[in-house]
């Protein structure tokens, strides 16, 4: 992964794991552009899905990462853009490999699911990892 720039959003349910991950890409010198939600008050997970990926059309970030309660609610939703391909990730193995064979561009964690460590191993695995292209390349077009 060599984006410059990481869009990150969360529920309600996600707002601790996402401060602690966006100051662990921030010290691997990414770049954040956290777009909320920012507070305890209950907020539809939609809406944080659809902010990631109009940022990710737009150009203001090149991958993202997404949180909610269990990762799977907002991984629908995002996946409903067709630029959007986004990994529920519950390992560093499955960070590895969305990246390897996916060319996942959005990392997705469930914060009632997985700990805050397996958390930041997913994120640095997901950040560490290029696409291997090749044969995948042809399913991953056919993704689009
Ligand atoms: O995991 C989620 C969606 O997949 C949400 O975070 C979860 O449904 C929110 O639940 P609640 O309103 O009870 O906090």
């Amino acid at each position: 992964m060599t984006a410059k720039t990481f869009a990150i959003a969360s529920d309600h349910a996600g707002t601790e794991l996402k401060a602690a991950l966006k100051t662990l890409l921030e010290e691997q010198g990414v770049a954040v552009l956290d777009l909320g939600t920012n507070g305890p008050a209950s907020v539809d997970y939609p809406n944080f899905a659809d902010a990631v990926a109009a940022a990710l059309a737009d150009g203001r970030a090149e991958a993202g990462v997404l949180i909610c309660g269990t990762g799977i609610g907002i991984s629908i939703a995002a996946n409903r853009h067709r630029h959007v391909r986004a990994a529920l990730c519950h390992d560093i193995t499955t960070a590895r490999l969305c990246r390897q064979h996916n060319d996942a561009n959005v990392l997705v964690l469930g914060a009632r699911i997985v700990g805050a460590e397996v958390a930041r191993d997913c994120t640095l695995a997901f950040l560490s990892t290029p696409y291997e292209g090749g044969r995948h390349a042809r399913r991953v077009a056919m993704l689009g």
